[in-house]
């Protein structure tokens, strides 16, 4: 029996998951709920429809899991917690420090009505959390290092779009190559915030707005600009269509550490990903948190978790014995 799944919120991640669930065949795409007009949204799967996000409640015995796709500046803080009450939930909430509450509101909601919720899905947060987490328990004495792009951070980009007067918006994320050097020549540095990423953004404001307003909310904004050096270009809509269209990205993540009685021997654990479409790719990562939430909840579970709590055997749609075959 397929998984049933619901999208709430049609932005590129929801996009995104509508193309992923078609690479999943255990899966099957339910109802689409939009906050907008459901007429004024087309989707591209044809055994599914759009809906209001007020007719998600009554459609709670239809969705075995709800993937909620809105943005984490302003849209998952809400979203997650509220449907988390009729609904097994996945998202992908990266305000990293912001993740302890969301995750309090989150686990309240979801255990108080017998429900999973996994937050924080996707890349980072996301496989690198647990690559992360694998490298620094493998290596306990180490140095850390995440770098992004050049690439477009989604979060980044729905973020500006958020601000008044703001029509679109794409931000990219740039690392310091010096930091890099530094880093790949092992020389472990200790690098600031600011020393490892610039960030570029083009915006394409609404007519008559402060573009002054939008380029200092921007750049003062907290857990997103405030501590990196930013750089702000104002553009048409035109050329955004033009230049930025897309939205590609990756990164990696490094841990160096030693081993030996006198620590003589040196070890660099890299995980990195190169990406074409970071919305793609991130609901790929949804959609596989998406079976193990239904799975774990069917066993029973309930409340809060992240990609920590998930036995990597809940993302498969192998069995226990095709995954002992084929990728032990
Ligand atoms: N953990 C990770 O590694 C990653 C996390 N993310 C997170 O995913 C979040 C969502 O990113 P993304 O999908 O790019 O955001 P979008 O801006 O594309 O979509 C966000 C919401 O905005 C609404 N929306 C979308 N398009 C329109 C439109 N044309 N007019 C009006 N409203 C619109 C949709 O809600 P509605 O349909 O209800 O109107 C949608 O759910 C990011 O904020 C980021 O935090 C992204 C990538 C990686
Ligand atoms: N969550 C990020 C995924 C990665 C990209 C990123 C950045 O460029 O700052 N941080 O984390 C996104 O929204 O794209």
């Amino acid at each position: 029996m397929s998984v049933r799944i619901g999208i709430l919120g049609y932005g590129n991640l929801g996009r995104g998951v509508e193309c992923a669930i078609k690479h999943n065949p255990d899966m099957e795409l339910v109802a689409v709920f939009t906050r907008r007009n459901p007429k004024d949204v087309t989707i591209l799967t044809e055994t599914a429809k759009v809906y209001s996000v007020n007719d998600a409640e009554k459609m709670k015995d239809q969705i075995d899991v709800l993937i909620i796709c809105g943005g984490s500046a302003t849209d998952l803080p809400i979203q997650t917690p509220k449907y988390a009450q009729w609904f097994n939930v996945i998202d992908s909430f990266d305000t990293h420090k912001r993740i302890p509450e969301h995750f309090a509101a989150v686990d309240k909601s979801a255990s108080e009505n017998g429900h999973v919720g996994i937050i924080s899905v996707g890349w980072d947060p996301g496989m690198f959390s647990l690559n992360r987490m694998y490298a620094n328990a493998i290596l306990p004495g180490g140095c850390d290092y995440t770098f992004w792009g050049k690439g477009v951070s989604q979060g980044h980009s729905d973020a500006i779009r958020r601000i008044e007067g703001v029509k679109d918006a794409r931000q990219y994320t740039i690392p310091v190559e010096a930091a890099l050097e530094s880093v790949r020549n092992g020389e472990n540095p200790q690098l600031s915030t600011r020393e490892k990423h610039t960030r570029e953004c083009f915006v394409v404001a609404q007519e008559g707005a402060d573009l002054a307003r939008i380029e200092r909310e921007i750049k003062t904004m907290p857990n997103y600009f405030d501590e990196y050096d930013t750089t702000v270009h104002f553009i048409s809509e035109e050329e955004l269509k033009k230049n930025h269209s897309g939205i590609p990205h990756g990164g990696f993540v490094i841990r160096t550490g030693k081993t030996g009685w006198n620590d003589e021997n040196s070890h660099v654990i890299e995980y990195s990903l190169k990406l074409d479409s970071n919305p793609e790719f991130t609901s790929s990562v949804l959609v596989a948190y998406a079976r193990a939430a239904y799975r774990m909840n069917q066993e029973g579970q309930k409340g809060c978790k992240t990609v920590f709590d998930v036995a990597p055997a809940y993302l498969s749609a192998m069995s226990g014995e095709e995954l002992r075959k084929h990728l032990l």
